[in-house]
Protein backbone atom coordinates (compact mmCIF):
# COMPACT_ATOMS: atom_id res chain seq x y z
CA UNK A 1 0.00 0.00 0.00
CA UNK A 2 1.56 3.36 -0.75
CA UNK A 3 2.53 5.33 2.10
CA UNK A 4 -0.02 7.88 2.52
CA UNK A 5 -2.95 5.29 1.96
CA UNK A 6 -1.17 3.40 4.83
CA UNK A 7 -1.45 6.45 7.34
CA UNK A 8 -4.96 7.15 5.79
CA UNK A 9 -5.78 3.61 7.00
CA UNK A 10 -4.07 4.17 10.43
CA UNK A 11 -6.00 7.08 11.24
CA UNK A 12 -8.85 5.86 10.48
CA UNK A 13 -8.20 2.68 12.47
CA UNK A 14 -7.07 4.68 15.09
CA UNK A 15 -10.49 6.35 15.46
CA UNK A 16 -12.04 3.13 15.62
CA UNK A 17 -9.94 1.12 17.99
CA UNK A 18 -8.41 4.24 19.95
CA UNK A 19 -8.86 3.17 23.39
CA UNK A 20 -8.20 6.01 26.24
CA UNK A 21 -7.77 5.06 30.09
CA UNK A 22 -7.23 6.57 33.50
CA UNK A 23 -6.28 4.20 36.13
CA UNK A 24 -5.26 4.99 39.72
CA UNK A 25 -2.92 2.69 41.45
CA UNK A 26 -3.29 1.85 44.86
CA UNK A 27 -2.18 -0.38 47.84
CA UNK A 28 0.09 -0.51 51.03
CA UNK A 29 3.68 0.71 51.18
CA UNK A 30 6.27 -0.70 49.27
CA UNK A 31 4.24 -3.32 47.30
CA UNK A 32 5.50 -2.17 44.17
CA UNK A 33 3.16 0.15 42.98
CA UNK A 34 5.58 3.01 41.89
CA UNK A 35 8.00 0.10 40.42
CA UNK A 36 4.93 -1.30 38.16
CA UNK A 37 4.15 2.22 37.03
CA UNK A 38 7.99 2.86 35.95
CA UNK A 39 7.28 -0.47 33.87
CA UNK A 40 4.12 0.75 32.49
CA UNK A 41 5.61 4.66 31.42
CA UNK A 42 9.17 3.43 30.34
CA UNK A 43 9.15 -0.22 29.79
CA UNK A 44 12.16 -0.62 32.40
CA UNK A 45 12.40 -1.99 36.07
CA UNK A 46 14.40 0.79 37.88
CA UNK A 47 16.29 -0.04 41.64
CA UNK A 48 15.91 3.79 42.42
CA UNK A 49 12.42 4.01 43.32
CA UNK A 50 12.03 5.68 47.13
CA UNK A 51 8.56 6.04 48.65
CA UNK A 52 5.55 8.25 47.23
CA UNK A 53 4.95 11.48 48.53
CA UNK A 54 1.45 11.98 48.05
CA UNK A 55 1.21 10.89 44.47
CA UNK A 56 2.99 10.36 40.94
CA UNK A 57 1.14 11.45 37.57
CA UNK A 58 2.17 10.03 34.53
CA UNK A 59 0.04 9.99 31.03
CA UNK A 60 1.37 7.64 28.23
CA UNK A 61 1.12 6.76 24.56
CA UNK A 62 2.04 3.64 22.94
CA UNK A 63 0.61 2.47 19.90
CA UNK A 64 -3.50 3.78 20.14
CA UNK A 65 -3.25 3.54 23.76
CA UNK A 66 -3.54 6.94 25.50
CA UNK A 67 -3.24 6.33 29.54
CA UNK A 68 -3.45 8.82 32.21
CA UNK A 69 -1.93 7.03 35.27
CA UNK A 70 -2.66 8.52 39.04
CA UNK A 71 0.49 6.24 41.41
CA UNK A 72 -0.71 7.58 44.77
CA UNK A 73 1.39 6.76 47.89
CA UNK A 74 0.62 3.58 50.00
CA UNK A 75 1.86 4.74 53.56
CA UNK A 76 -0.72 4.78 56.30
CA UNK A 77 -1.15 8.78 56.05
CA UNK A 78 -1.31 8.80 52.74
CA UNK A 79 -4.25 6.15 52.31
CA UNK A 80 -7.51 8.78 52.95
CA UNK A 81 -6.22 10.47 49.57
CA UNK A 82 -6.75 6.75 47.65
CA UNK A 83 -10.67 7.75 47.02
CA UNK A 84 -10.33 11.31 45.49
CA UNK A 85 -7.63 9.71 42.84
CA UNK A 86 -9.87 6.72 42.32
CA UNK A 87 -12.85 8.93 41.51
CA UNK A 88 -13.47 8.83 38.07
CA UNK A 89 -10.85 6.55 36.94
CA UNK A 90 -11.86 3.79 34.45
CA UNK A 91 -9.92 0.66 36.79
CA UNK A 92 -8.25 0.69 40.21
CA UNK A 93 -4.86 -1.26 40.30
CA UNK A 94 -4.56 -2.49 43.82
CA UNK A 95 -0.61 -3.66 44.04
CA UNK A 96 -0.49 -6.41 46.61
CA UNK A 97 2.98 -7.73 47.96
CA UNK A 98 2.39 -11.50 47.14
CA UNK A 99 5.18 -12.34 49.79
CA UNK A 100 4.48 -10.57 53.07
CA UNK A 101 1.19 -12.25 54.11
CA UNK A 102 1.33 -10.18 57.67
CA UNK A 103 0.11 -7.81 55.61
CA UNK A 104 -2.43 -9.77 54.05
CA UNK A 105 -5.00 -8.50 56.44
CA UNK A 106 -4.44 -4.71 56.98
CA UNK A 107 -4.55 -4.63 52.49
CA UNK A 108 -8.43 -6.48 52.79
CA UNK A 109 -9.48 -3.97 55.02
CA UNK A 110 -8.33 -0.91 52.95
CA UNK A 111 -9.61 -2.21 49.80
CA UNK A 112 -12.63 -3.32 51.20
CA UNK A 113 -12.76 0.18 52.58
CA UNK A 114 -12.16 1.97 49.76
CA UNK A 115 -14.23 -0.28 47.47
CA UNK A 116 -17.06 0.95 49.62
CA UNK A 117 -16.75 4.15 49.04
CA UNK A 118 -20.42 5.44 47.16
CA UNK A 119 -18.26 7.33 44.18
CA UNK A 120 -16.67 4.22 43.22
CA UNK A 121 -18.98 1.70 42.83
CA UNK A 122 -18.65 -0.17 40.00
CA UNK A 123 -15.59 0.70 39.11
CA UNK A 124 -13.24 -2.54 37.54
CA UNK A 125 -10.74 -3.83 39.51
CA UNK A 126 -7.72 -4.98 38.78
CA UNK A 127 -5.47 -6.69 41.53
CA UNK A 128 -1.92 -7.55 41.11
CA UNK A 129 0.34 -9.98 43.53
CA UNK A 130 3.33 -8.21 42.58
CA UNK A 131 6.94 -9.94 43.76
CA UNK A 132 6.13 -13.56 42.42
CA UNK A 133 10.05 -13.93 41.44
CA UNK A 134 10.31 -14.15 45.73
CA UNK A 135 10.05 -17.23 47.65
CA UNK A 136 7.27 -18.01 49.96
CA UNK A 137 4.94 -16.17 47.35
CA UNK A 138 1.73 -17.02 47.36
CA UNK A 139 -0.84 -17.45 44.12
CA UNK A 140 -3.88 -15.81 42.95
CA UNK A 141 -5.73 -18.81 44.79
CA UNK A 142 -4.37 -17.21 47.95
CA UNK A 143 -4.72 -13.73 47.12
CA UNK A 144 -8.28 -14.11 46.26
CA UNK A 145 -9.02 -16.03 49.39
CA UNK A 146 -6.87 -13.39 51.61
CA UNK A 147 -8.42 -10.52 49.78
CA UNK A 148 -11.72 -11.74 49.99
CA UNK A 149 -11.95 -10.77 46.35
CA UNK A 150 -14.80 -13.51 45.73
CA UNK A 151 -16.95 -11.21 47.95
CA UNK A 152 -16.86 -8.51 45.16
CA UNK A 153 -19.72 -8.27 43.76
CA UNK A 154 -20.64 -4.83 42.26
CA UNK A 155 -18.12 -4.83 39.79
CA UNK A 156 -15.12 -6.70 37.20
CA UNK A 157 -12.74 -8.13 39.73
CA UNK A 158 -9.42 -9.96 38.15
CA UNK A 159 -6.38 -11.34 39.91
CA UNK A 160 -3.22 -11.90 38.14
CA UNK A 161 0.31 -13.33 40.58
CA UNK A 162 3.41 -11.10 38.48
CA UNK A 163 6.44 -9.88 39.08
CA UNK A 164 6.86 -6.52 38.22
CA UNK A 165 10.66 -6.55 37.39
CA UNK A 166 9.87 -8.94 34.54
CA UNK A 167 6.59 -7.21 33.34
CA UNK A 168 7.14 -4.73 29.82
CA UNK A 169 5.05 -2.16 29.23
CA UNK A 170 3.17 -3.90 26.33
CA UNK A 171 1.96 -6.16 28.92
CA UNK A 172 1.20 -4.27 31.85
CA UNK A 173 -0.79 -2.39 29.56
CA UNK A 174 -2.63 -5.53 28.10
CA UNK A 175 -3.29 -6.30 32.29
CA UNK A 176 -5.12 -2.98 32.34
CA UNK A 177 -6.69 -3.16 28.62
CA UNK A 178 -8.07 -6.63 29.91
CA UNK A 179 -9.82 -5.73 32.95
CA UNK A 180 -11.35 -3.02 31.08
CA UNK A 181 -12.59 -4.88 28.64
CA UNK A 182 -14.37 -7.15 30.99
CA UNK A 183 -18.01 -6.58 31.34
CA UNK A 184 -20.38 -7.80 33.93
CA UNK A 185 -22.11 -11.22 33.01
CA UNK A 186 -24.22 -10.29 29.70
CA UNK A 187 -24.62 -11.68 26.10
CA UNK A 188 -21.50 -11.75 24.32
CA UNK A 189 -19.07 -11.35 26.87
CA UNK A 190 -18.00 -14.61 27.53
CA UNK A 191 -17.16 -14.41 23.74
CA UNK A 192 -14.67 -11.64 24.57
CA UNK A 193 -13.19 -13.26 27.72
CA UNK A 194 -12.34 -16.01 25.50
CA UNK A 195 -10.75 -13.81 23.06
CA UNK A 196 -8.33 -12.13 25.45
CA UNK A 197 -7.36 -15.19 27.41
CA UNK A 198 -6.58 -17.17 24.45
CA UNK A 199 -3.90 -13.82 23.60
CA UNK A 200 -2.51 -14.33 27.26
CA UNK A 201 -2.28 -18.31 26.96
CA UNK A 202 -0.69 -17.78 23.61
CA UNK A 203 1.81 -15.48 25.17
CA UNK A 204 2.27 -16.34 28.73
CA UNK A 205 3.22 -19.94 30.60
CA UNK A 206 0.17 -20.03 32.42
CA UNK A 207 0.55 -22.60 35.33
CA UNK A 208 -2.87 -22.47 36.45
CA UNK A 209 -6.76 -20.77 36.01
CA UNK A 210 -8.74 -20.72 38.60
CA UNK A 211 -11.37 -18.94 36.57
CA UNK A 212 -14.15 -21.73 36.79
CA UNK A 213 -13.31 -22.28 40.83
CA UNK A 214 -14.16 -18.50 41.43
CA UNK A 215 -17.42 -17.08 39.97
CA UNK A 216 -16.99 -14.17 40.96
CA UNK A 217 -13.05 -13.18 39.72
CA UNK A 218 -13.33 -12.45 36.07
CA UNK A 219 -9.86 -13.81 35.36
CA UNK A 220 -7.33 -14.51 37.62
CA UNK A 221 -3.70 -15.92 36.24
CA UNK A 222 -0.32 -16.91 37.80
CA UNK A 223 1.97 -15.53 35.50
CA UNK A 224 6.16 -16.90 36.01
CA UNK A 225 7.34 -16.58 33.09
CA UNK A 226 6.56 -14.02 29.76
CA UNK A 227 7.34 -13.70 26.46
CA UNK A 228 8.15 -9.95 26.47
CA UNK A 229 8.02 -8.98 23.29
CA UNK A 230 4.99 -11.15 22.34
CA UNK A 231 2.11 -8.96 24.01
CA UNK A 232 0.45 -6.53 21.39
CA UNK A 233 -1.76 -4.04 22.29
CA UNK A 234 -4.84 -4.26 19.87
N1 LIG B 1 11.76 -8.83 44.11
C1 LIG B 1 10.91 -7.89 43.69
N2 LIG B 1 10.96 -6.68 44.25
C2 LIG B 1 10.09 -5.75 43.80
C3 LIG B 1 9.14 -6.03 42.76
N3 LIG B 1 8.41 -4.90 42.54
C4 LIG B 1 8.89 -3.96 43.40
N4 LIG B 1 9.89 -4.47 44.16
C5 LIG B 1 10.64 -3.76 45.23
O1 LIG B 1 9.74 -3.39 46.26
C6 LIG B 1 10.16 -2.17 46.89
C7 LIG B 1 9.05 -1.16 46.94
O2 LIG B 1 8.72 -0.75 45.62
P1 LIG B 1 7.92 0.60 45.30
O3 LIG B 1 7.60 0.52 43.84
O4 LIG B 1 8.62 1.80 45.79
O5 LIG B 1 6.61 0.39 46.18
P2 LIG B 1 5.34 1.37 46.32
O6 LIG B 1 4.15 0.47 46.38
O7 LIG B 1 5.35 2.39 45.24
O8 LIG B 1 5.56 2.06 47.76
P3 LIG B 1 4.94 3.47 48.27
O9 LIG B 1 5.25 4.49 47.24
O10 LIG B 1 5.62 3.74 49.59
O11 LIG B 1 3.47 3.27 48.47
C8 LIG B 1 11.37 -1.69 46.08
O12 LIG B 1 12.54 -2.06 46.76
C9 LIG B 1 11.25 -2.45 44.77
O13 LIG B 1 12.51 -2.65 44.15
C10 LIG B 1 9.15 -7.34 42.18
O14 LIG B 1 8.36 -7.68 41.29
N5 LIG B 1 10.04 -8.23 42.69
MG1 LIG C 1 5.37 4.44 45.23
Amino acid sequence: MPNFLTSIFQWISGLFWSKQAEIAVVGLQASGKTSFVNVITSGQWSEDVVPTVAFNFRKIRKGNVTMKVWDVAGQPKFRSMWERYCNGVDAIVFVVDSVDQDKFKTARFELHQLLGQPTLSGVPLLVLGNKNDLNGHVGVKDLIRGLELDKISDRPVSCYSVKSILLSNNVSLTFILLVLDEKPAQSGYRASMVGWQKSLISSFWVHHSYRSEFGGVLGCLDIYSLSLSDMRIV
